[in-house]
């Protein structure tokens, strides 16, 4: 379980965050939604501890991670996971070296079992017999699953994803979805996803935090944001109709 408590952040005086506060639970698909510009990846970023907040914190199963020593955030650190926007691979190695490099960098496991643990990682991501592969040589939607093998390599317990559907075709966002959806399921991963993706609010969206300028303005699950949201969900996340199109049946 992730819980953020009372997160505030500005820019040059800027006040971008606003007192924000979650939980976010094992076993679940949590989405932070929002327009273009409100706040999600930098929220994302005061979890991950890469921008400094100026009030508030963030707790990884009760453990405070912010302000903390250097020394005690290392062991939470090696138990996150993290799909990066776009896929941020390593143009110059192989996908197995790309989904190796977080066990060579923070482990000293032996090289058989490394290579098993890649092994497995691909495989559990569907992409059996692309080791060898550069990342130029694969699909869009192969990258974003060479992203998630290496996500989960080092069996996270807490995976964030900065928009996995970006620049996918529909079919395809909608199986990193499900993806996604099934490796937290499946180790019982505290997962949390950032998007603009109208279809994974609607499919994988156990628990959603909606903001809008900076400020929470709503959270809970996919059935209720649909049901009592649609007008601000429509207006300031999707701006295109097309939710009011998928709840009418168009
Ligand atoms: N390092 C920074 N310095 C100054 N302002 C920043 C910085 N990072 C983000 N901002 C500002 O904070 C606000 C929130 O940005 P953020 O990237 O979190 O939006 P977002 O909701 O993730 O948008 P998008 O969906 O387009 O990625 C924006 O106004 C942005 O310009």
């Amino acid at each position: 379980m992730i819980e953020i408590k009372n997160i505030s952040k500005s820019f040059n005086g800027r006040q971008v965050l606003h007192d924000i506060s979650g939980t976010f639970e094992k076993g679940k698909t949590s989405l932070v939604i929002g327009a273009s510009g409100t706040g999600k990846s930098v929220l994302l970023k005061c979890m991950l501890d890469l921008i400094k907040p100026e009030e508030g914190q963030v707790l990884y199963d009760g453990r405070r991670f912010l302000l903390q020593e250097e020394k005690d955030k290392k062991d939470i650190r090696r138990e996150m996971g993290v799909l990066f926007q776009g896929g941020a691979l390593f143009d110059s190695k192989t996908v197995e070296e790309n989904v190796r490099f977080p066990l060579d960098m923070l482990t000293d496991m032996p090289e058989n079992e490394k290579r098993d643990r890649v092994e497995f990682c691909l495989h559990r991501v569907g992409l059996d017999g692309t080791g060898k592969r550069m990342p130029s040589e694969i699909s869009g939607g192969m990258k974003k699953r060479v992203g998630i093998a290496r996500a989960i390599v080092m069996n996270p317990k807490y995976l964030f994803c900065d928009e996995p559907n970006s620049g996918l075709d529909p079919l395809t966002a909608i199986k990193i979805d499900e993806l996604i959806k099934e490796i937290t399921d499946e180790y019982q991963i505290t997962t949390v996803v950032i998007t603009h993706d109208m279809n994974s609010v609607l499919s994988i969206g156990e628990y959603i935090m909606f903001l809008y300028q900076g400020k929470k303005i709503w959270e809970g699950d996919s059935q209720s944001i649909m049901k009592t949201h649609i007008k601000e969900l429509d207006e300031f996340v999707f701006s295109n109709h097309a939710l009011r199109q998928l709840r009418d049946g168009h």
